[in-house]
């Protein structure tokens, strides 16, 4: 087993999840263990967004109630309280009519909180809309209607449109266009990334739609947003957008001027953004909807962002991994985006960064079991009895080492040209490109590194195949979350060795 052992506080080499370009080779399968400590600055520090936190909390004035089936959560005509918080379901969460009646017993669960709601896209939309489009190219136009993830699109929300019992009025537009669009890529035979960013934003455009139509129908009054339209405001990496600056100001005078001027709480739709060349929807990456969450939380400056999934929080490993996983009840924001960072699938990558820079409290929750406490991230929290955190799993990587006499500064774009780079690298330096790898992460608290070493060196990790990366998740959870052996270990005596 190759153990590369990291305290630095910078991202790793350049480690490329997905495999990236190449041959196609499968590596010796190497499995490499990193030991990442807690408490440290993942990203360099930004400068935080014009000083909306404030100014933009949202204040109205008291007035008449329009009541509403779900009592307490009514919003009030002429004013109400202020938005508090942001409350983020994912695709899990809002998967049939069913689910979208149990997250609105949620939000009315907490009639004192006036929430801003995020929602993904239901179920797997996103991945069917992700192979329509792909089936689109080469079927012809006259067999679009026949391509079995369009038709299962089409069907699960036409259902779920009836079963709460709304007008079929509520998706039509967006179904049709929906057709017309898969029809447009049929005929062209080809899907470009900005294509395929328009193409699934219909996912998350539907679910809010519905819950809003719902929600309004059910007496709570709703007001359906499409991010790209309310100030979400992105580069123009399609498939990958970064949110920009002017996104924060922008937001907050829009949620909190609809708000002022018609009190109803916004649906808006997670993952989407728009370019700011372009003028043209784009995307923040796979699971980019707690990003969303997690930037209007920052642009509002709200008390606090619930991201509502269908496990109890962030657990101690990927629960598809080993089930013995558990529930991790505190973590920082730091900790939780090495997690995201390492490849814990439960959170965005990015998404911790608005939280952290405008110090808001974000929690972790179960949909379908919101009595658990979950998982609380806040900027500190007591590390003296942590040892390790979680245990995160990375597959499919590959990974450029690197030994040069001369700096190479950043490493960014090997990324996007890994079929030319190893050529050009190496008439200045010795590479190896190692493919097919997997990267397994222990984050932990830095200052017991030497406990981490010795116990992951006790673990009955397996010291080959990568293919077997998930048996060494398991034997790792069991030596640091199942097993009582080394905790007692005098770290003074390891120090000493
Ligand atoms: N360390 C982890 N803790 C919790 N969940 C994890 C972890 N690693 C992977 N997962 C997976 O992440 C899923 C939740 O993330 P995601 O699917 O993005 O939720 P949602 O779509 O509801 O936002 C879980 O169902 C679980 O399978
Ligand atoms: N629907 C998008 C965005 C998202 O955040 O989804 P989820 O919250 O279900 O992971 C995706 O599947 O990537």
């Amino acid at each position: 087993m190759e153990i590369a052992i990291r305290f630095a506080a910078s991202p790793p080499p350049p480690a490329i999840a997905g495999g990236g370009a190449g041959d196609g080779r499968r590596g010796g399968g190497a499995v490499r263990v990193a030991v990442l400590g807690g408490g440290r600055r993942l990203e360099a520090a930004a400068a935080a967004a014009a000083a909306v936190g404030n100014s933009a909390r949202c204040r109205a004035k008291k007035g008449g109630g329009t009541g509403g089936a779900l009592g307490g959560i009514g919003v009030e005509e002429g004013g109400g309280d202020q938005l508090s918080v942001v409350m983020k379901f994912g695709g899990s969460s809002v998967s049939s009519a069913a689910r979208m009646r149990e997250v609105t017993g949620l939000i009315a669960a907490f009639p004192e909180e006036r929430p801003v709601v995020v929602l993904s896209a239901m179920g797997k939309t996103t991945n069917l809309l992700l192979l329509a489009g792909e089936k689109a190219v080469g079927c012809g136009v006259i067999r679009v209607s026949e391509i079995e993830e369009w038709n299962v699109i089409k069907d699960l929300h036409i259902k779920t449109v009836d079963e709460l019992g709304l007008p079929r009025s509520v998706i039509h537009t967006m179904l049709d266009e929906l057709e017309q669009l898969l029809k447009g890529i049929a005929m062209m035979k080809e899907l470009t990334l900005r294509t395929t960013d328009y193409l699934v934003s219909f996912g998350e455009c539907m679910s809010t739609r519905i819950f809003a139509a719902y929600l309004n129908k059910v007496g709570v009054k709703a007001r359906q947003c499409d991010a790209f339209d309310i100030g979400f405001i992105t580069t123009d990496d399609f498939g990958n957008a970064d949110i920009l600056e002017a996104t924060y100001p922008a937001v907050a005078k829009r949620i909190h001027g609809d708000w002022i001027r018609d009190p109803a709480i916004p649906i808006v739709t997670g993952f989407l953004g728009k370019g700011w060349k372009s003028g043209a929807v784009t995307t923040l990456g796979r699971g980019g909807s707690d990003l969303t969450a997690t930037t209007i939380g920052k642009a509002l400056g709200l008390r606090e962002i619930q991201v509502w999934k269908d496990v109890d929080g962030v657990l101690t490993c990927d629960p598809n991994i080993y089930p013995n996983a558990t529930t991790v009840p505190y973590l920082t924001f730091e900790e939780a985006a090495e997690l995201a960072y390492f490849g814990a699938q439960v959170l965005h990558p990015q998404s911790m960064r608005p939280a952290r820079e405008g110090d808001i409290p974000v929690r972790v929750k179960n949909s379908y079991n919101p009595k658990a406490p979950g998982t609380l991230i806040t900027k500190h929290r007591d590390m003296d009895k942590v040892v390790l955190t979680s245990i995160v799993l990375k597959s499919n990587v590959t990974m450029l080492d690197i030994v040069s006499t001369r700096m190479l500064g950043q490493f960014g774009f090997l990324a996007k040209e890994l079929d030319h780079v190893v050529e050009e690298l190496e008439k200045i330096a010795v590479v190896h490109l190692l493919q097919q790898r997997a990267i397994i992460s222990l984050i932990g608290n830095v200052r017991r590194s030497s406990l981490i070493l010795e116990k992951e060196k006790r673990s009955e990790c397996p010291d080959d195949l990568a293919s077997e990366a998930k048996q060494c998740i398991k034997a790792l959870h069991q030596a640091f979350f199942e097993d009582d052996v080394l905790t007692e270990v005098d770290e003074d005596a390891l120090h000493m060795s």
